[in-house]
């Protein structure tokens, strides 16, 4: 590509290019069919505006809050784990973005830095994303250890019990590099002759039991504000309220996991609904443009998470 990139797409191209086929397949791809993938985009094209005229947009501020956090744009930035396999900083340089921008990074508890050295890169405004572990004790010392490093919520992940069926990373059988957060603690190193390391390592240590009543051991274990990523449907919004979140995610986790729900644009409206503003709704999936973003405002969510994958052009 002769010139500089103009938009979040033609990043695509040169991700393409920079990145071992097995990385790229992994930060780019889906699960099964990937319908949803493609539906996450897809969706927000076919909503269109109905544009007022002779408004006065001179002077435009763009600064929201979040759990009373005061962030420049409704933009921050979704758990990606793994961030190493696209650059030798990972985490540490998305932080530093973070901090230059104003906004709030939510940390990947599959991260490659740990929550330590994320800590003391920049003044970042930080959550931490959560995966509940087989072994409890595991999670609650990340958790804890995220605390004392000054990260300002939780962020718990309900929508992956396994990880989804990606078939590329099955073919490619994708490894994981290490992720030393947990050294001393667990191995995350799992070799398998079968298909992709990542799954069998998820399928090893993530507590597929997790349930809504976990939400109270995890309330037994932090005292800082608990979010629930992964929402979809008012039913499930509910029950989050009453188990007293303080924050919903509206969320397909990229369409990495479960395929055939629906985009998240799609969801987003019955979630706000339900909720009733008693807690804020935030929301991801499938944005690639400014105007995907002032949709999901439009449509209620008060900030939206945008993720590290290449965009998903390669199916148009
Ligand atoms: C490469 C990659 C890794 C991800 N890792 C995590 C993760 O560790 N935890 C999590 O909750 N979500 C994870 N997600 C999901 C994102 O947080 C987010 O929900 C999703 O990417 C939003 O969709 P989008 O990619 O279309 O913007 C990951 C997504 C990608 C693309
Ligand atoms: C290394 C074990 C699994 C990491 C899973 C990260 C994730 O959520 C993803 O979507 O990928």
């Amino acid at each position: 590509m002769a010139a500089e990139p103009v938009n979040v797409n033609e990043f695509q191209e040169l991700a393409k290019q920079a990145l071992p086929k097995m990385y790229y397949d992994y930060f780019s791809g889906g699960a099964e069919d990937q319908h949803t993938l493609r539906e996450n985009v897809e969706a927000f094209s076919r909503i269109t505006f109905q544009p007022r005229i002779l408004v006065d947009v001179s002077k435009i501020d763009m600064s929201t809050t979040v759990l009373g956090f005061n962030i420049s744009s409704p933009i921050m930035i979704a758990p990606t784990a793994q961030q190493k396999l696209a650059h030798p900083e990972g985490e540490i340089a998305t932080a530093r973005a973070a901090a230059a921008c104003n906004t709030i990074m939510v940390l990947s508890f599959m991260s490659t830095c740990t929550v330590e050295e994320v800590a003391s890169s920049c003044n970042a405004i930080r959550f931490l994303q959560l995966y509940v572990f087989k072994r409890r004790d595991v999670s609650a010392q990340l958790v804890q250890r995220a605390e004392r490093n000054g990260f300002k919520a939780i962020v718990l992940t309900a929508d992956t019990p396994r990880l989804g069926r990606r078939e590329a990373d099955i073919k490619n059988r994708m490894v994981s590099p290490q992720l030393k957060n947990f050294e001393g603690l667990i191995s995350t190193e799992v070799v398998t002759d079968k298909g992709s390391n990542i799954e069998a390592l998820a399928s090893g240590i993530f507590d597929a039991s997790l349930s809504w009543k976990d939400i109270e051991w995890l309330r037994s274990i932090t005292n800082l504000p608990i979010l629930i990523k992964g929402v979809l449907t008012c039913e499930d919004a509910i029950k989050a309220v009453e188990v007293g979140v303080s924050g919903i995610v509206v969320s397909n986790h990229g369409a990495r996991q479960l395929d055939y729900v629906p985009a998240t644009i799609s969801a987003l409206e019955e979630v706000v609904l339900a909720v009733g503003g008693k807690v804020p709704v935030l929301f991801d999936g499938g944005i690639r443009r400014g105007t995907d973003i002032f949709k999901a405002l439009a449509l209620g969510a008060q900030a939206v998470f945008v993720s590290l994958s290449p965009p998903t052009v390669q199916f148009v």
